[in-house]
Formats: structure tokens, C-alpha cells, sequence
């Protein structure tokens, strides 16, 4: 199998002299096609790691290859172009713009990408509002729409170039459970058609859907857990969960 994202001896140091030390040595990776997600304690380093990996900030040190692509050579302006092209970002903080309507939020950056027509991009958001339930709200203002609609929204934006991965931090943190197990069932059908996803979580729940589960502490990946695939109809999501929820009190959690 192909890898996708490969992370080596990534350090991450903030302050003005770097003093504080989030990321150490940490290497990850990840292969085409695969579902994981982040867990450890609050100040783990679990975000920065996910914007250390996706470009979305610099590192102090270290290796990282996406797509074949060593991150850490590209000017500012390729990066953009190249996350633009490549990647899908779901946020907790949905960060859409409130003068645009929903449709045009989602189509936005497939414009700035130019790389198919715009009636080509066009089509391809709507079906995936329809996909995920929300072609009726098109033309509404995000005003108008519940959370959970928001962040099916922010699904089909981060999904509107095609991107070989989706990073996502903390995706269903600011939803009720019932809008967050829909948002990750649809998140697992996403990773069946063979988009890579990497999502940072505090939630047992969420975490058992995933495929491999990544365990930080203190900057450093200290294990990880393979539950394989989450298939809906297998009906063995309590089994997951406690299989997960037993190995994270061992790590501490
Ligand atoms: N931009 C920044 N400047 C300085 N320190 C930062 C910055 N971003 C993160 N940190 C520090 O890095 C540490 C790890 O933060 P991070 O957000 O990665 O942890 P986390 O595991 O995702 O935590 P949480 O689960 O609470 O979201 C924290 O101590 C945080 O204060």
C-alpha cells in the first residue's frame, strides 16, 4: 500500500527562542486509503501535530512528505497552492463567510483551484449536498442553518476539490451526539470511497470509527490501536468502543 503522509523526527518548538518544546521526534505514518484519529490528554500536542503535518504551520524540524512532496522546501504561496489542491480541512470552528450564501461557501475554493469548469464544479457540489443532506439549504445564509447542518457544510467544502486527505480537528466537537454520530458515519462512507482522513478527537465514540487510533502524550506518540474498517452494518460498534475504551485507560487516558 501506498503511503501518503509521511512525518519524521517533527519537532515543534514556540516561544521566542523556541523554548517550549510541543512536538518532539515525533514520526507518523499514513497510507493511502486509511481512517485515523488522535487521541491523548488536553495539551498533548495533538492540533499541532495535525498543523505541523498539513502545512498549516511551519515546523522547527524534521521530515514531512505528502503526496510525495516534502512539505517543509515550498514557499508559502506553493503551500496554499498545494493544501488548495490536495488536502481538505474540517474544523470545531467552521470559519465560513457570512456574506456568502451555503453553496457559494462550498464551491469558493474549488473557483480559486481552476481546475475543472465552473459548471463542472457546480454539479459537483450539489451532489455532495445531497449526499449530505443539505441540497435544500443552497441558497440559505448560514445564518440559517443548526450546527450540524454547518458542519455537512464544512464537509462538502473540505470534499469540493477532491482531495487525497482530510485533516479534521475535532469535527463533531461542537455538535449534540445525535448530529455527531451522522457526521461520522458520513465521514466513515467519505473514507470507503478512498479519501484518506486524519482527525484529532477527544471522543471515545468518534475515535472508534475510525480505523487506527494514535495515542500522544507530552509531545510524543507513546501507542496505537488498529480496530480495522468501521462498517455500519457490522453492527460491532459497542465491541470497538470497549476494546478502545480498555486500551486507553492502559495508556492513561
Ligand atoms: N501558537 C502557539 N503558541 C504557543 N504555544 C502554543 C501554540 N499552539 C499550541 N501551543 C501550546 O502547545 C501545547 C499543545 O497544544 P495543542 O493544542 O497541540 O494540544 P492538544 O493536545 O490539541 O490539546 P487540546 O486537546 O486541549 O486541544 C499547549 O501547551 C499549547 O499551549
Amino acid at each position: 500500500m501506498k503511503t501518503i503522509l509521511e512525518a519524521k523526527r517533527l519537532n515543534k518548538a514556540f516561544g521566542s527562542n523556541q523554548t517550549n518544546q510541543i512536538l518532539k521526534d515525533v514520526n507518523v505514518e499514513i497510507v493511502e486509503g486509511e481512517f485515523v484519529s488522535v487521541m491523548g490528554p488536553s495539551g498533548s500536542g495533538k492540533s499541532t501535530l495535525l498543523y505541523n503535518i498539513s502545512g498549516m504551520d511551519r515546523m522547527t524540524s524534521g521530515s514531512v512528505i505528502l503526496d510525495e512532496q516534502e512539505i517543509s522546501s515550498l514557499s508559502e504561496k506553493e503551500l496554499a497552492r498545494f493544501r488548495l489542491h490536495k488536502m481538505g480541512f474540517i474544523f470545531q470552528q467552521i470559519h465560513l463567510l457570512k456574506n456568502l450564501s451555503i453553496f457559494d461557501n462550498i464551491i469558493l475554493s474549488a473557483y480559486m483551484a481552476k481546475k475543472n469548469s465552473r459548471k463542472e464544479i457546480n454539479n459537483r457540489a450539489m451532489k455532495l449536498m445531497e449526499k449530505t443532506g443539505i441540497a435544500e439549504l443552497a441558497d440559505n445564509d448560514i445564518t440559517q442553518a443548526s450546527g450540524g447542518q454547518l458542519q455537512r457544510v464544512a464537509i462538502c467544502r473540505a470534499l469540493i476539490n477532491n482531495p487525497d486527505i482530510i485533516f479534521g480537528d475535532e469535527p463533531t466537537g461542537a455538535l449534540n451526539s445525535k448530529s455527531a454520530v451522522e457526521i461520522m458515519e458520513l465521514l466513515a462512507e467519505i473514507n470507503q470511497t478512498g479519501t484518506t482522513i486524519l482527525l484529532v478527537t477527544h471522543d471515545v465514540k468518534v475515535a472508534a470509527k475510525t480505523e487506527r487510533v494514535i495515542y500522544m502524550l507530552d509531545g510524543k506518540i507513546i501507542g496505537e490501536q488498529h480496530l480495522g474498517k468501521y462498517k455500519v452494518k457490522n453492527n460491532d460498534f459497542k465491541e470497538r468502543e470497549e476494546k478502545l475504551s480498555k486500551w486507553l485507560m492502559s495508556m492513561g487516558f
